[in-house]
Parts: structure tokens; sequence; C-alpha cells
């Protein structure tokens, strides 16, 4: 569904993805995972088309992502960034609704499709309670399921998150983690997530990509790639295998005593240093 080809992005002369290449097949949930500041936001702005300023290609559906009006992409597509600002006094409820652009005339009034469809995701999303309180009241978890409703209204095949879980609490988590991961398996949607929490990657996850360094260094299904030691190559942190119940599959837990974290930023601070 979405093919990346020999995709490059520098900043100032710095390489921040090197090569990148990938299929993103339909109906699965990747998560995008990799240490802070190894590319994944940006390979995310690359992929919906936000950032353009790179070399390579990205296809989505046989096309070429640069070829799609604005509308037709914006029915295919819905992005969740990372960090966003409400911006205006709107209602929830009428945030939410924004979501229904991509199918709106310049004058056309809300349909009573919409309103439906608004008040099902609504319910979705834990959201409904606060439908007529200004965005800019909301608590920073309540505003990140408001994001996700108003993207989740968008009904597109294909779903862009980044760290769209970050400030929720963990009921909201898994329940958000459940939604994602149920439209992937009857709708066919495909998901791409980028996550830090690996036992989520585990649970919910078809596939995860890890990035390091602004390149793909592993990538397939979470349990035969994310493995103690490619965790220990990765992040320089060490991890093991542990049971969570009888018939639940193992998750990973950090080893104690966890590696020297700080002796190894302080060799990380003396090579900057020493530049
Ligand atoms: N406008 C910019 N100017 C300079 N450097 C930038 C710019 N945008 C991104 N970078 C750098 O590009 C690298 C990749 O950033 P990116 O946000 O993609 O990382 P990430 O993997 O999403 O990190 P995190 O896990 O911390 O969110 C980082 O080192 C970042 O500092």
């Amino acid at each position: 569904m979405i093919t990346v080809k020999q995709l490059h992005y520098c900043i100032n002369d710095r390489p921040i993805l090197n090569n990148i290449n990938h299929v993103f097949e339909r109906g699965q949930f990747y998560a995008l995972a990799g240490p802070n500041g190894s590319g994944k936001s940006t390979l995310l702005k690359c992929l919906c088309g936000i950032e353009r300023h790179h070399t390579g290609e990205v296809w989505l559906n046989g096309q070429p992502l640069a070829e799609y009006a604005h509308r037709d992409r914006a029915r295919m597509q819905t992005y969740v960034p990372q960090q966003s600002h409400a911006g205006f006094d709107f209602s929830a409820r009428q945030f939410v609704m924004m979501g229904r652009y991509p199918y709106q005339g310049t004058f056309a009034a809300v349909t009573a499709a919409d309103r439906e469809l608004c008040h099902r995701t609504m319910s979705l999303t834990d959201t409904l309670h606060l439908a007529e309180q200004s965005v800019l009241t909301l608590s920073g978890g309540e505003y990140q399921r408001v994001v996700i409703a108003r993207a989740l209204m968008q009904q597109t095949p294909l779903i862009y998150l980044d760290e769209p879980f970050s400030q929720l609490d963990l009921f909201h988590q898994s329940a958000m983690l459940h939604l994602f991961r149920e439209l992937c398996v009857t709708q066919g949607t495909t998901v791409v997530c980028v996550l830090h929490d690996f036992n989520q990657i585990l649970a919910y996850a078809d596939r995860v990509v890890l990035l390091s360094n602004g390149a793909i260094v592993a990538h397939g299904e979470p349990y035969q790639t994310l493995t103690p030691k490619v965790i220990e190559q990765v992040y320089r942190v060490k991890t093991r295998w542990a049971s969570t119940g009888a018939d639940a599959l193992p998750g990973l837990l950090p080893a104690m005593p966890v590696t020297d974290t700080i002796g190894a930023l302080e060799k990380q601070a003396e090579a900057v240093g020493a530049k």
C-alpha cells in the first residue's frame, strides 16, 4: 500500500534519514520504534507528505504521493502529530467534526450522518462527556483523545500516529490500542504508529520497524525482531523476557541492574566535547 524507495533526508547537510526502503502492507498495525532522535517523526512526516524536502520516493496505492490532490490525500490518510495546540476556542464536538472537512463542500452543512458518526467516534474515544467543553480547557490526555477522535472522523484507510498515547492513562492507552487494532482487523485499515513501549508493540503490532541513526536496522514480527540482543545494540539497555501469566506471551523487562547509563552518558559527553 505504501512504498518507500531510497528515501534520504538531510538538514543542514546532517543526514536525518538514510536510504529508507520499506513497504507498508494494507490492514497491518506497524509500530515505528527507535531511540530519541533516530528519525521516527521525520519519517512519518515524509510518509504522509508534510515533509517534502527529501530525495527518493513515497508511493501510495501505486501512485506517487505527490500526485494526489490535497482533498484526495485527506480522504486516504490521516496524521496525528506528536504535539499540537488547539489554537481556537472550539467546543470538543466542533473540533472533532472538523475531521469531516475532506468530505464537505465549501458551504455544505453538517449532515445527520456526520452527527451520528461524531457521536459514535466520541463515544469510542471516551470524549462524549467533553463535547460542549472548550478544547482550550481540556486536560492533556482529554485533548489527545479529542485529536484522535478528529482523525478517526476522516475515516481513512491509512492512519499515521506519532506517540498518540503519551499523555493517556493506562485504561485509555489500552482502549485506544484496542480500537486501532480493531480497525486493522475489521476494516483493513493500515496503522503506522510511533511507540516507545516494547510491551505495547509486542501486544498490538503486527510488524515493527526499528530505526537507529536515521536508518532501518531491523523490521518484522515484534517477537522475532525486538530481541534483548537487538534492543541492547540499539538502545544500550539490557532487557530480558519475563513470563506474564500461564497463557500469556512473555513480555520484556529491563534487566536489573540497568546498565551503567550514567557512565555511558558521561562517555558520550566527552566524545562530543572532543569534537
Ligand atoms: N528543523 C530541524 N533542525 C535541526 N535538526 C532537526 C530538525 N528537525 C529534526 N531534527 C533532528 O532530526 C533528528 C530526528 O528527529 P525526529 O523528531 O525525527 O526523531 P524521533 O525519532 O521522532 O525522536 P523522539 O523519540 O525524541 O520523538 C533529531 O536529532 C532532531 O534533533
